[in-house]
């Protein structure tokens, strides 16, 4: 494979061109990983040797799967969404332009001077690298945990949304009772995801509720969930354990899913594990834990969605999560789907919903403030992207808006926010 600085046939000698593009690259992403991860030092992106050390070859998978055009969407929703159970949908993406479009060579084509969101920065500022700069990367970093791409905003951008003409949502996910939010304020809701072995997410649930899909288009991943009871210092890698690499998918197979092999792992608690290959749709409920890491090069989208039957506990997030957005969200539910304010209304917001958040302080507690957690590695935030509102204050009042941006950038960071401020405004 000729590296992505090389486009002519004699390669034994660069061309001063080339030169030029790998210098700019190489200032542009040591620049963007500064950004991303201040607290590691430029050794601290290899120490662990992953690289040699990761056996990605190890691929069990235990879970089941559908073929799309085999189960209807009334079959579907009986017997695994309102079971709230993970199953894996083959067949979804056979007639998406994804298949043909979505590859390295083609993306840092098309989108050459394109900036994709591969990080955060401490305040919560999105770092970006143009794709022609992240695929050069993805081609020849040797990180343990490299920079990966989960960007949210390509639909609204005017070349990015491109994006959208090459995939269509899957017939089983069409609610979107969000859109009734509006467009502008409803939480991030699609992310365009790409980057390189060992990359990932670390454990997480998604936020307010939300089921999500998510299609694999090119590479591997490997995942693991866990069910919305499981306990969370089960399952998380404590900040004795995993240095300043905690929250990395790529520690959390190191050092927790060896455990979850011992005979003395509680058997209720046992992952579901996944080989997603390309082509192929995870269906992730509403409150499972989970954590992917990327095999090799990955390309894939995700969508979150509240639908008829997640709407339950999407609703009673919601409201404590982001209680200015909910207003606005039940106004316009009354309107398109009256039925629904009767539901919303008769929901008691002092019950658990019975799913577990990531921010809760054991994920048997009812507190449901989202997003404000430190240690939160979920990179799906329920606040709209900060991209385009560096200065927009309007929704100050909502809880996660007002402690996002001041909690978000502890990340990576030693925990010095207190427990019980995440739990303000209930
Ligand atoms: O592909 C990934 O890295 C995982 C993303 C994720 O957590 C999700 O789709 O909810
Ligand atoms: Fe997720």
């Amino acid at each position: 494979m000729p590296d992505s600085g090389s486009y002519h046939h004699h390669r034994r000698k660069m061309s001063s061109e080339d030169e030029n593009f790998d210098e700019k690259a190489q200032r542009r992403i040591i620049d963007a990983k500064v950004k991303a991860r201040p607290e590691l030092d430029m050794c601290g992106w290899t120490k662990f040797n992953h690289i040699e050390k990761f056996d990605l070859n190890y691929r069990p998978d235990n879970c089941e799967r559908i073929r799309i055009h085999q189960v209807s969407t009334e079959e579907f929703i009986a017997k695994y969404e309102m079971k709230y159970r993970p199953v894996v949908i083959t067949g979804v993406c056979d007639d998406w332009k994804t298949m043909e479009k979505w590859n390295l060579e083609k993306l840092a084509k098309k989108y050459r001077n394109q900036k994709f969101k591969c990080g955060e920065d401490n305040e919560g500022y999105s770092v970006k690298l143009k794709m022609k700069y992240f695929v050069h990367y993805m081609k020849n970093n040797q990180d343990d945990s490299p920079l990966y791409i989960f960007d949210s905003t390509f639909g609204e951008h005017p070349r990015k949304k491109k994006l959208l003409e090459d995939y269509q949502v899957p017939a089983y996910f069409r609610d979107d009772l969000f859109k009734y939010a509006g467009e502008e304020k409803r939480p991030p809701y699609r992310w365009f995801v790409m980057g390189s072995a060992r990359s990932g997410t670390g454990i997480h649930i998604d936020p307010l509720g939300t089921s999500a899909w998510n299609a694999l288009v090119m590479g591997t991943k490997r995942w693991c969930l866990f069910p919305t009871n499981t306990p969370k210092e089960l399952i998380k890698v404590q900040p004795n354990e995993g240095g300043n690499q905690t929250d990395e998918a790529i520690t959390w197979f190191s050092v927790i899913y060896p455990r979850t092999q011992m005979d003395d792992w509680p058997k209720q608690f046992k992952p579901i594990e996944i080989i997603q290959k390309a082509g192929e749709t995870v269906f992730v409920p509403s409150g499972w834990w989970h954590v992917v890491l990327n095999l090799d090069n990955t390309i894939a989208v995700t969508q979150n969605f509240c639908s008829l039957t997640n709407f339950p506990i999407v609703w009673h997030k919601t409201v404590r999560g982001r209680p200015k957005l909910s207003v606005k969200w039940l106004d316009n539910l009354t309107k398109h789907l009256p039925e629904l304010t009767t539901i919303a209304q008769r929901i008691d917001l002092n019950q658990p919903t019975g799913v577990a958040s990531d921010s809760d302080d054991s994920s048997s507690s009812s507190s449901d403030s989202e997003c404000s957690n430190p240690d939160c590695s979920c990179r799906k935030s329920c606040n709209s992207d900060n991209d385009n509102n560096r200065n927009n204050d309007d929704d100050d009042d909502d809880l996660q808006i007002s402690t996002t941006n001041k909690y978000k950038r502890k990340r990576y960071r030693s925990t010095s926010v207190s427990s019980n401020e995440d739990n303000s405004n209930k």
